[in-house]
């Protein structure tokens, strides 16, 4: 399966924002745009005015917008309006995941839903025909910069099996040169990417890196 680079924002220095997205654009597939409300997570990032200025800004990159929200139906159409390509929530924010998807599929574009570390991965089974992405989260959400938890390899493993072949199995958290790999093994072909570009000063250099290990 064709794997991603799913360039994640949030700890990208937001006074300068157009820069940084500038200036790795061409090198990634996606970028990753983080929303959190401050009650489904302990964080509060940002909101949809920033995704209109970015697909304003910059017409023709792919933006995977997760969710990290609680009451998903009332706003996943407010994020799609805004310009988002891919629309991603969670699973365990709403007991409407199957509708909530639907409709986003209904509205030409594509839907994932996303699984908390504690959640099994059995939950998706009933969502497999209105998904055409799964996002596992391989750190607790809400912050940037954590360790990846290795036990989400089998986590991994179980989705490819449920999932088959043509759907994305995207990883989230601590996901850098130690840890891609792993995740491409176990079965990943979408890669958020946070702090390990946007900390590092040479953010070209660290995406080639990545992409060297996951073609070989
Ligand atoms: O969803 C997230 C946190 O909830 C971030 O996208 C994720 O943690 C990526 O950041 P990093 O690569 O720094 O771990």
């Amino acid at each position: 399966m064709k794997y991603k680079i799913s360039a994640s924002i949030l700890n990208a220095n937001f006074l300068r924002l157009g820069q940084e997205i500038s200036e790795i654009k061409d090198y990634i597939d996606e970028i990753h745009l983080d929303i959190m409300d401050g009650h489904y997570v302990d964080n509060i990032s940002f909101g949809p005015d920033i995704i209109s200025l970015i697909r304003k800004e910059f017409s023709d990159i792919t933006l995977d917008t997760h969710l990290m929200i609680c009451n998903p139906d009332k706003y996943w159409h407010t994020f799609i309006e805004a310009g988002a390509d891919i629309l991603v929530f969670h699973k365990e924010a709403t007991q409407k995941a199957y509708h909530i998807l639907e409709k986003i599929k209904k509205s030409g574009k594509l839907a994932g839903i996303s699984l908390n570390p504690a959640t099994d991965i059995n939950q998706i089974e009933p969502l497999v025909d209105v998904i055409d992405r799964v996002l596992i989260m391989t750190v607790e959400p809400g912050f940037g910069g954590q360790s990846f938890i290795k036990p989400m390899l089998k986590k991994i493993e179980k989705a490819r099996k449920i999932l088959g072949d043509n759907i994305d199995i995207e990883v989230d958290g601590g996901i850098n040169n130690n840890t891609v790999k792993d995740a491409q093994k176990a079965g990943a072909n979408t890669f958020v990417v946070g702090s390990h570009i946007f900390k590092s000063s040479d953010k070209i250099a660290e995406i080639e890196k990545l992409r060297e290990i996951l073609e070989h």
